[in-house]
């Protein structure tokens, strides 16, 4: 079952949605880290305005919480048009993204969340409205049915999925640009931290926001997260004002441990530790010792692990490395241990 009161849980919660709006960046140059990404579609999108084009259809995807959303609005946002949304698993019928498409102003940003989750005959109305800015829709049924063509203004798609790997080719392929998210490092997110905190009013030192920045498990929407808890303590526990000490207690309180892992986190490493000697294992058989679905694993816990060094995949499944033995303070077995 995935635990919804998770704090690291990297999917935004209902109630944080509108606290988000207040500090989500509305700019380029507001949006901290991701400097490939943000060096690419600064030069494609004054590139698309000086040719008074729209922005080839772009493609965001990384793991949940890095910001694919919020690069959505702001490529509207310079691009000087509006941003209409919606997501895969909503669009059912043909006829839910063409009400959409046709109501796009040129230039439009359409952007479609869980871009992976498109039924199949939304997504083939998807193609040639992609590439030719036409929409073929049958109305009617049986006999009488036909199919017409309307002309569509030139508009931009922004897709955002977690899982790139899922995509139809076709689908992947019709995207001009495609953008990678990374997990941040700790001096971006110590930027986010500070920036937040400046923008909620939040009284916090450059110690106290790198080290939520440190247990932020390298994401945006985590390290607000903390933040908002870590500001709570200080404001009980001590004089509001957040230091390093401060945030440590808060965090250890809420037993975010000091790389950032959670009880999720830990028992997904203990159950290769303990269960599977270290593995390889199957996600399947993973996804059944910890009671947990694949996706869940696959999309939200184990990248981080990855990108960290704690877990690798091998053809033959996952496995333990050297590092999470450390980590755990168990010795490492013989086989981790370099043979020189
Ligand atoms: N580059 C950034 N700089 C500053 N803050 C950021 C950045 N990226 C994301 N954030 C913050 O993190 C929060 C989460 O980002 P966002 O909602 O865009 O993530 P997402 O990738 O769309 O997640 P999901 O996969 O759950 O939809 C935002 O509200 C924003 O405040
Ligand atoms: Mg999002």
């Amino acid at each position: 079952m995935i635990e919804t009161d998770r704090l690291i849980a990297p999917e935004a919660g209902v109630k944080e949605e509108h606290i988000d709006r207040a500090i989500r960046p509305k700019s380029l140059a507001e949006y901290v880290g991701q400097p490939v990404v943000r060096e690419q579609m600064e030069i494609f999108i004054q590139a698309a305005l000086c040719r008074d084009e729209s922005l080839d259809h772009t493609l965001v995807f990384g793991p949940p919480g890095l910001g694919k959303t919020t690069l959505a609005n702001i490529i509207a946002q310079e691009m000087g048009v509006s941003l209409k949304s919606t997501s895969g698993p909503v669009l059912e019928k043909a006829g839910d993204l063409a009400a959409l498409m046709t109501n796009l102003e040129p230039g439009d940003v359409l952007f479609i969340d869980e871009i992976h989750r498109l039924s199949p005959v939304v997504e083939e109305i998807l193609y040639p409205a992609m590439e030719d800015f036409q929409l073929d829709i049958v109305i009617g049924e049986g006999p009488a049915a036909r199919s017409i063509k309307l002309d569509l203004p030139p508009f931009t798609l922004v897709g955002a999925t977690t899982r790139a790997g899922l995509l139809t080719s076709p689908l992947r392929d019709r995207f001009g640009i495609v953008q990678r998210l990374e997990f941040y490092n700790i001096a971006d997110l110590t930027r986010i931290v500070a920036r937040s905190a400046g923008l909620l009013g939040v009284e916090m030192d450059e110690q106290g926001a790198c080290e939520v920045a440190k247990r932020s498990r390298g994401t945006p929407r985590i390290a607000n997260r903390l933040l908002r808890r870590v500001r709570d303590f200080a404001e009980i526990k001590a004089d509001g004002k957040v230091t390093n000490d401060v945030a440590d207690r808060a965090l250890n309180m809420l037993n975010v441990d000091v790389r950032g892992f959670d009880h999720m986190d830990r028992r997904l490493l203990s159950a290769m530790m303990d269960n599977f000697a270290g593995g390889p294992v199957g996600i399947d058989s993973l996804a059944a010792a910890i009671s947990e679905e694949r996706g869940t694993i696959e999309d939200v816990i184990e990248p981080y692990l990855i990108q960290q060094g704690f877990i690798s995949r091998t053809p033959r499944g996952r496995i333990l490395t050297a590092h999470a033995y450390e980590h755990f303070g168990v010795p490492t077995p013989d086989r981790f241990k370099d043979p020189s």
